[in-house]
């Protein structure tokens, strides 16, 4: 489902939660949706589904606006970590309310997530803890099989085991049904695996939107003996430093081209990915006492300058 946000704005009172966003997602891809904390996640994904009308700007859905459009919504899920949307009576009573609301519901799904998450279907939605209740989301929003389905956190209190039935059961379903769904978290270097494109929020605008092996690329882990290390990244962006005895390993920001790469190659210096949470750490760096970010879908920077 295509998803086309022009100019997108939210505010509550004097706060600006969303701030001219603009973006396009094609669909049919698991989207990362990361930002710091009051970046404006939550806030889009409310406007996405319809929980809030946008102050100014435009949202389109499968090419049609969303608010107080049944026809857009019905086929849009956000399951959020609060898990208003889940807190209906009993588990078996919050699973009957999806199925009813949900035309793409799968209740074999339903049943053998609610066993995989060990969740009693009897149980009162209320009485759940923290991490059942987020389970009882991820089951609701996996079920509905929403063409486009968003996940806010939904991983809330989860334990390792049961985040890892999420995950695997997220990708595992959406291979056999390939849909849009939008995940936020912060426990990027868990998630960051299920990410096929990620879109980064800064004070409610669109930082970055990218497909993750490209962003991926604008980093490197290069390790060796000290001197060596620090000649080759000698006019490089050097977001982190770790030294072990005489080596190092360098976290330079910046693809690094063929010639480079043999050069490293030819020094004895090994290069290595950077996880995406590094990354993510320093492009959303606070300008005051840190590197700043690129610009939105631009591409990767140059070796030699820090973006913006
Ligand atoms: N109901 C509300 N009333 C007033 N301000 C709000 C409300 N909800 C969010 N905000 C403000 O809007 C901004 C964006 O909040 P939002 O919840 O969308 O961010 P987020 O990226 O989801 O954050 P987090 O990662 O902490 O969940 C923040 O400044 C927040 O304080």
């Amino acid at each position: 489902m295509k998803v086309e946000i022009d100019g997108l704005g939210l505010r509550y009172g004097e706060t600006a939660a969303l701030d001219g966003l603009t973006c396009t997602l094609d669909g049919g891809k698991i989207y990362g949706l990361l930002g710091r904390n009051g970046s404006g996640k939550t806030s889009l994904m409310s406007v996405l589904a319809a929980f809030r009308r946008q102050t100014f700007g435009q949202v389109r859905v499968a090419g049609e606006p969303v608010f107080e459009n049944r026809r857009v919504t019905r086929r849009i899920s956000l399951i959020t970590h609060t898990g208003e949307t889940t807190d209906i009576g009993t588990a078996e009573d919050a699973l009957y309310f999806a199925e009813w609301l949900r035309p793409d519901w799968d209740g074999e799904l339903a049943r053998s997530l609610m066993d995989a998450f060990g969740l009693a279907p009897k149980a009162k939605v209320k009485e759940m803890s923290t991490g059942q209740r987020s389970a009882m989301g991820a089951v609701i929003g996996l079920a509905g099989r929403a063409p486009l389905t968003m996940f806010d956190e939904c991983h809330l209190g989860m334990d390792v085991p049961s985040r890892k039935i999420f995950y695997d059961a997220l990708l595992a379903d959406y291979m056999d049904h390939p849909r849009t769904i939008v995940l936020s978290s912060h426990l990027i270097d868990e998630v960051a695996p299920l990410f096929e494109e990620v879109l980064i929020l800064d004070r409610g605008r669109l930082l970055l939107q990218e497909e993750t092996p490209a962003l991926l690329g604008r980093g490197t882990t290069v390790t060796g003996p000290a001197d060596r290390v620090a000649a080759f990244t000698a006019g490089l962006t050097v977001l982190d430093e770790r030294r072990l005895g005489p080596t190092v390993a360098a976290v330079v920001y910046g693809p690094l081209d063929d010639a480079r790469r043999r050069e490293a190659a030819g020094a004895g210096l090994e290069l290595a990915p950077v996880p995406l949470q590094d990354l993510f750490v320093h492009l959303t760096a606070d300008p005051a006492g840190a590197p700043a970010a690129a610009p939105a879908g631009a591409p990767a920077a140059e070796p030699s300058g820090e973006p913006r």
